[in-house]
């Protein structure tokens, strides 16, 4: 048995067999190979190695020729390391010792070097990173990896364990056959983990380099609540972990009889408790479970769902069908949030070195009016249907947020010059997600119908952490009390002005800190449609005194750990049964 501990991102346990993928998401082949086939085999490797190397030289010598011997150098860095000798006496450690086949020893150990280039914390070596995952690449194909199969064909349940998962992928695994997964890479605020949570797989991130001591056929268990991940577990380790999934399941339906509940304290206060979808098919399940609306629709998994760019039509489409859906409740629908980590390999990802902080969100929008017109169009369309709001992401400055209401007027003439039904009277709100927003929000309400605070990227660009990096993981924390004041000051802004303030970060679905949102002074949540009924739970045990004690003692607290360890406290004295044991 092994034990690893990761970043829980995704609550739940999932316990299955292991299926191992290399970084393009394909099932790499584990196989071990028989003792008599090993010298085969590394002659295959070599075969492969003298044809990757021809290929290499042949690059060299005509990109030298024509952009420069410098640029060709790139190609000769790429041969020395495809020729160095600690490489192969790795590859051939693994093959002949290990009896691993070529193909999977090729991509653990250049997946391996690539892990360790990049945690160098040096930009320079970060970029070899990218060539030596090239080489694996160009390896695989001569080791006839093409064969590699899709993740698409899975016939039986699994556990996915890779590198890494982008929001995409994630988003394509087959739920049918997919119980949890874990990766070696990620953050806990990335949109992998999102994902995860909308598809309510259990899921645990950044765990560091583990996929070498992962056998073929081994049985894993996810804790995605604790950030365990427990590979071959002990007979004792496998029934408490099968208890915990019985216990899980009776809370659960136990859960569910809050549906047709109001979200209401205990002394009668309403909260509207919305869900967030990335899908439309999500719409049915928050439906299900009793959402007041949606809080938070993420479009961009429009974009990340297909390779084509979708059509006016298909926006139209996607967003009728939510409000149908939702019959009449309300639907916050935000315009693309796109950036580097959301859009993977796609051509509009531009290489940038800092994405987080580059041309992202409303910011690629503004800049890309072919892909945002018809966006706005087609929740103009959609709006005649039931209650939409508009929310722009990302507002950092006053000139943004004119600039979108100004396109989404231009829109709408358009639409009313061309006789197309619209509607013109929707209401349009800002994401508050960035210090700079939060300081100048006195300005902001005059021009916006509502706001909604997204605690995730709040907390990202509050703390200058990056919300899916394993590494400043432990940094990346949404209780942190600078958040929290921005926070306060944003309610104490909306408040006094009379303009509707929510909360759709991550934050607003952990019960207790759903529970310090409401004590100060946060009357509409939205939250991810698995988490709805705990959170309902949550706010029928308390009463708005509670909550505001609550408040009261967390803001004059110095540091997250101390605020998440009293929240902790605070929820098992007045709601023991969400906690978790
Ligand atoms: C809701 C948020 O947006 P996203 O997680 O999609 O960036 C947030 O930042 O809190």
């Amino acid at each position: 048995m092994i034990e690893l501990q990761g970043i829980p991102v995704s609550p739940g346990v999932a316990i299955g067999p292991a299926l191992v993928l290399d970084a393009d998401g394909y099932r790499i082949p584990r196989c071990l190979i028989a003792a008599q086939d090993a010298e085969n085999e590394f002659a295959r490797l070599g075969v492969a190695v003298d044809a990757v190397s021809e290929r290499l030289e042949t690059n060299r010598l005509e990109t030298s020729a024509v952009a420069g011997a410098n640029t060709g150098d790139i190609f000769a860095a790429q041969l020395q390391m495809l020729h160095d000798p600690r490489l192969h006496a790795e590859l051939s450690r693994r093959i002949q010792t290990e009896m691993q086949s070529a193909a999977y020893a090729v991509s653990r150990v250049l997946n391996n070097y690539a892990t360790a280039l990049r945690k160098l914390d040096n930009p320079l070596l970060a970029d070899r990173a990218e060539d030596v995952l090239d080489i694996e690449k160009q390896l695989l194909l001569q080791l006839g990896a093409v064969s590699r199969q899709p993740l698409s064909d899975l016939t039986e349940p699994v556990i996915v364990l890779s590198h890494v998962l982008t929001p995409s992928e994630t988003a394509s695994l087959d739920r049918r056959y997919v119980r949890g997964f874990c990766t070696e890479t990620g953050g806990p605020g990335g949109h992998t983990a999102i994902v995860a949570k909308g598809l309510e797989l259990p899921a645990v991130v950044g765990i560091g380099p583990f996929l070498d001591s992962v056998g073929t056929a081994a049985k894993i268990i996810v804790d995605g609540d604790r950030g365990r991940v427990i590979i071959d577990p002990d007979e004792p380790t496998l029934e408490h972990y099968q208890q915990q999934l019985e216990q899980r399941r009776s809370l659960a339906v136990r859960l569910a009889e809050l549906k047709d509940l109001p979200a209401e304290t205990a002394d009668g206060l309403r909260i509207q408790l919305s869900a967030n979808i990335e899908f439309p098919q999500e719409a049915h399940a928050c439906l299900e479970r009793g959402a007041d609306g949606i809080g938070l629709y993420r479009t961009e998994f429009l974009y990340l769902s297909s390779e084509e760019e979708p059509s006016e039509e298909d926006h139209y489409e996607a967003y009728s069908q939510v409000i149908r859906e939702m019959n009449g409740r309300p639907v916050v629908i935000r315009t693309l949030d796109l950036g580097a980590d959301k859009m993977g390999h796609r051509p509009l990802a531009e290489q940038e070195h800092n994405p987080f902080l580059g041309l992202r969100s409303i910011r690629l929008s503004l800049r890309n009016l072919d892909l945002f017109r018809p966006q706005l169009r087609a929740i103009l369309r959609a709006a005649v249907h039931g209650d939409i709001r508009i929310m722009f992401p990302l507002i950092t400055t006053l000139a943004e947020l004119r600039q979108a209401r100004m396109l989404l007027n231009v829109v709408a003439e358009d639409l009313e010059e061309s006789g197309v039904p619209y509607r013109s009277d929707i209401p349009v709100g800002m994401m508050v997600e960035v210090p700079a927003a939060v300081i100048m929000l006195d300005h902001f309400v005059r021009e916006v119908d509502f706001f909604s605070i997204g605690t995730n990227d709040l907390a990202q660009y509050t703390l200058a952490v990056d919300r899916s990096n394993e590494y400043v993981a432990d940094l990346y924390q949404s209780c942190d009390p600078a958040v929290l004041r921005l926070i306060a000051h944003s309610i104490e802004v909306a408040d006094a002005n009379n303009t509707p303030i929510a909360v759709c970060g991550e934050m607003s679905s952990n019960p207790a800190r759903a529970m310090l949102l409401i004590g100060m002074g946060v009357r509409n949540l939205s939250v991810p449609p698995a988490t709805l009924h705990r959170v309902k739970k949550a706010i029928r045990s308390v009463t708005t005194q509670q909550c505001r004690e609550i408040a009261e003692r967390v803001m004059k607290l110095q540091t997250a750990r101390d605020v998440d360890m009293y929240l902790v406290d605070r929820l098992g004295d007045l709601v023991p049964e969400l906690v978790v044991h």
